[in-house]
């Protein structure tokens, strides 16, 4: 069994991101038992908060990718450290990053389905446009943001590529919040995948956080699921489990292309 940490950090403008990247790396270094922690989308700025994003977007080899690498590194876990605003040959993405226990990259993905139409994500950050997937203590792992969760047939294609299990990271309000929940069952359901999705709390440019962070296992069911304010939630995941569940049921094999 693998256990696991969504980090439902509070992202709420009360705080700088400076303090709020020492924050989260101290929760990540002080995590035990714990084989893979992931955090929400943007959290450094608040996921809403697109000027913020603007004014402190930094390369992959900034201050927020290398606190987080030595918080994996003295945490000795593999962490999904969420994403953040990556500066990169003059475009701006939002890039999520997967570090191992050394502190060493393992992959990145950039949101393929930027938020919020012509004056939202897409103003200010350029669609990534490949996928990620990844051996960890989970299986086969595909990465996913946010928004990305409303497209289907990007989880068909991690499928395709071999996924098992769904790493999500977000920032999602709590106005939609009943979609969240759905979509994160559906998507575990219909491609018999592990959901591991970690949301972001609290209040930011106006805009509240829903947390409700959750994992689905590959038959559908919730095996855990937050509350809306800051929490980290635990649980344990067997990664033979997707694999066990489409042979036993094999619903993938009937699609018809
Ligand atoms: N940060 C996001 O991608 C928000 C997505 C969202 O609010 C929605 O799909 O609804």
């Amino acid at each position: 069994m693998t256990r696991v940490a969504l980090v439902q950090l509070d992202s709420s403008d009360t705080e700088t991101p400076a303090d709020r990247l020492d924050r989260a790396a101290g929760i990540v270094e002080r995590l035990v038992d714990v084989d893979l922690a992931v955090l929400p989308e943007l959290w450094h700025v608040g996921a809403f908060d697109l000027e913020l994003a603007k004014a402190e977007a930094q390369p992959i080899d900034g201050p927020v990718v290398t606190r987080m690498r030595a918080a994996a590194r003295t945490a000795g876990i593999t962490l999904h450290m969420g994403s953040f605003a990556e500066a990169s040959a003059g475009n701006r993405y939002n890039t999520s990053v997967v570090i191992d226990a050394d502190g060493e990259i393992l992959a990145t993905y950039r949101k393929q389905h930027l938020f919020g139409w012509e004056d939202g994500e897409p103003s200010v950050m350029t669609a990534g446009d490949s996928l990620t997937v990844l051996p960890t203590a989970l299986g086969a792992t595909g990465l996913a943001t946010c928004y990305d969760l409303r497209f289907p047939e990007l989880f068909r294609r991690l499928v395709d590529s071999g996924a098992e299990t769904f790493l999500l990271s977000s920032g999602w309000p709590i106005t939609r919040i009943e979609h969240w929940q759905v979509l994160a069952r559906a998507r575990a359901i219909e491609d018999q995948a592990w959901v591991v999705a970690c949301n972001g709390a609290g209040n930011h440019v106006g805009v509240q956080l829903g947390g409700h962070s959750v994992v689905v296992d590959p038959r559908g069911t919730v095996v855990a699921e937050a509350g809306v304010e800051e929490e980290i939630l635990y649980a344990e995941i067997d990664p033979a489990a997707a694999r066990d569940w489409r042979m036993a049921f094999p619903v993938l094999a009937d699609r018809r292309l």
